[in-house]
């Protein structure tokens, strides 16, 4: 399954957020979205999940324009996670996981006490199991953001859009959950801020400046100190992960000591 972006344009109002957009997601493959704030990273994955419909352009599921794929079908397909997924209502770990499996069972009926497989394969996967009886409201940032990954795993989607999957999580839990994506070798497209993860997992990376597509790419043609100066801004060097031999970003300048700001009253 792939998922691509054709000649997309989106505005909103006076702004120009997406201008003549040409990208996508390869069948089996992780895909990363970087870029700085406000580059256009989430809009971008709105686009693909269809809560916005580009003003000029398409996207295409499997070669199909999106607009003429069900809703089951799509649901069927395609489980996302937002940047700040939540829940109106007081739902436990379980039964915001299950909610993923309604395009495939319709399943409010379900006896109480029986989740599918699904449910608990996602809730063991992302570590929930002692959270599974907990309410919403009462998880941190980072047990919320990996119930919302269990939601969305059960779906049992075969393309999976992330917005900042890592987000909230520490060091050792974004390297467990971008592990076990990895392994389960769904079409995986991701917004990720951390680009050193991004290098570690993604087989290859889309950066988004100003709205339009700078590069598209491996992490190793991609994060080169050149392009990092030209879309963040930043003095960087880019050395070899003694391991993975991947790219690995090492920032050189802190910022408190590049140009001086002044700050008047
Ligand atoms: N409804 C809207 N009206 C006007 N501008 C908008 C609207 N929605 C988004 N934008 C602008 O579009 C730009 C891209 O936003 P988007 O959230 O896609 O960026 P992003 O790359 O995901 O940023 P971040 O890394 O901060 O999450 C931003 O400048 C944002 O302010």
């Amino acid at each position: 399954m792939t998922i691509e972006v054709c000649g997309v344009d989106f505005s909103r109002g006076d702004s120009r957020i997406l201008h003549d957009i040409n990208c996508g997601a390869r069948a089996g493959e992780f895909t990363g979205i970087i870029g700085p704030n406000g580059s256009g990273k989430s809009t971008l994955l709105s686009l693909m999940v269809r809560w916005q419909q580009p003003d000029r352009g398409h996207v295409l599921l499997n070669g199909r324009d999106l607009r003429h794929v069900g809703r089951l079908d799509f649901a069927r397909t395609v489980a996302e996670v937002e940047q700040h997924a939540t829940t109106v209502m007081e739902l436990t770990v379980e039964q915001i996981v299950e909610l993923g499996t309604i395009p495939h069972t319709g399943s409010w009926g379900r006896p109480l006490g029986e989740s599918p497989e699904e449910v608990d394969g996602a809730i063991t996967m992302l570590g929930l199991d002692s959270l599974r009886h907990r309410t919403w409201h009462t998880l941190s940032g980072g047990e919320r953001q990996k119930t919302q990954v269990a939601r969305a795993l059960a779906q049992r989607p075969t393309i999976l859009v992330l917005d900042e999957p890592t987000n909230h999580l520490d060091i050792a839990a974004g390297l467990h959950l971008l592990g076990q994506l990895r392994r389960l070798n769904l079409t995986v497209i991701a917004a990720i801020h951390d680009l050193d993860l991004a290098a570690m997992f993604c087989d290859r990376l889309i950066v988004l400046h100003n709205g339009t597509v700078h590069a598209i790419g491996t992490p190793t043609e991609v994060l080169t100190p050149e392009l990092l100066a030209e879309v963040y801004g930043i003095d960087a060097e880019v050395l070899v992960h003694p391991r993975t031999g991947g790219p690995l970003v090492v920032p050189c300048t802190p910022s408190h000591q590049q140009t001086p700001v002044r700050i008047t009253a």
